[in-house]
């Protein structure tokens, strides 16, 4: 799918294609990210959110497709040479990047190796303040190997961060925390983001990128299939009818439309199914800002003129996850790490 224009982004992904192997894991995907913006890419597991990332942070080459970083274009790779080599030094003290295993050394204490890796910068940000925000201060002194998956995490996003870098890539920078610590996490990147630091995040929590996202790209075996601003994707909210017992949601579903053909802004269909679909289907009426007063009264006039007073109406908040489900037939990942 294009992807919306963003006149100023810090980063452009086009057309990538990757294959492992005959598998082919990556699908002409595109999107952009917009300066000083978080941007989060959501998908389930296996989707393909670690090899785009590891595409635009120049750890792998795609097979096809283009990366822009802070508006340089990542060089292809040669003919005489198999690694990516993109990244040439000037880029590399402008991005900060957190890889999925933390891609840490094991032997030397946590606070030394942050010290040393905030020696390698011009301007550091300050590494003690760095691992007291991320409530890591009194491990500064425990060998890496000695901290636990969650400590291990949060130094991992403290060496990305630790040269204040105008770009960040956070391969899911929540994942294994728990929910202190992520709101932790969370609030240093809010931070980031306002000071003018532009993040590019993978999660496949939904929630994450719902609370987080200025900009969402959904992606879904290998292929964007969604993206925009967490409110853009999940649209207004949307009336539920569950139907009494006995009753055929699709019948329902077009007599309330009939019924309802006069008023202008609404759409009646029956909730996706899948394999995340209810056991109980019901009516989905969708209005094209916020449902007011007005349209639940009209939903429930319809159904009493119509015979159907015995359904259930409710008021819901869409959710990614209800946009994930209509356009992918599947559900995310369960959020066991909540
Ligand atoms: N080096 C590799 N060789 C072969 N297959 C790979 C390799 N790396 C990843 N894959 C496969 O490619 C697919 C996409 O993997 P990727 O790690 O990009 O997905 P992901 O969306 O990041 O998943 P997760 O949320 O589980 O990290 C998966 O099916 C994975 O098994």
């Amino acid at each position: 799918m294009p992807s919306p224009a963003i006149a100023d982004a810090a980063l452009r992904v086009s057309g990538l294609h990757k294959n492992y192997g005959t598998r082919e894991v990556l699908r002409g995907l595109s999107f952009a990210a917009g300066r000083a913006r978080l941007t989060a890419v959501l998908g389930p597991n296996g989707a393909g959110k670690t090899t785009t990332i590891e595409c635009c942070e120049g750890l792998r080459h795609p097979d096809a497709g283009t990366v822009e970083v802070l508006g340089t274009a990542l060089g292809a790779r040669s003919a005489s040479s198999r690694s990516p080599g993109s990244y040439d030094a000037a880029l590399r003290a402008r991005v900060g990047v957190m890889l999925q295993d933390g891609g840490l050394p094991q032997a030397p204490r946590a606070g030394a190796v942050l010290a040393h890796l905030a020696r390698l910068h011009e301007r550091p940000v300050d590494p003690a303040e760095l691992m007291r925000r991320l409530g890591l201060t009194d491990v500064a002194r425990t060998p890496i190997r000695r901290l636990s998956g969650g400590q291990r995490q949060r130094l991992a996003l403290a060496a990305a961060l630790v040269g204040r870098p105008e770009l960040v890539f956070l391969d899911e920078p929540s994942a294994g925390l728990d929910v202190r610590a992520r709101l932790a996490v969370w609030d240093l990147l809010r931070e980031l983001r306002a000071d003018g630091t532009s993040l590019v995040l993978t999660t496949h929590l939904m929630s994450e990128a719902e609370e987080l996202a200025d900009h969402v790209v959904v992606i879904d075996a290998g292929a964007v299939v969604a993206e925009g601003s967490p409110r853009e994707l999940t649209g207004g909210d949307e009336i539920r009818v569950l139907p009494a017992g006995g009753t055929d949601p699709a019948t329902l579903a077009a007599t309330l439309e009939r019924r309802l053909a006069g008023r202008g802004g609404l759409r009646v269909g029956t909730s996706p199914t899948g394999d995340g679909a209810t056991a109980e289907p019901w009516v989905v009426v969708g209005a094209d800002g916020p449902p007011d007063a007005g349209v639940l009264s009209a939903v429930a006039t319809a159904l009493t003129d119509v015979g159907y007073a015995d359904a259930t109406v409710t008021s819901h908040r869409r959710t990614l996850e209800d946009v994930f489900l209509e356009l992918t037939g599947h559900t995310l990942e369960p959020e066991k790490d909540r």
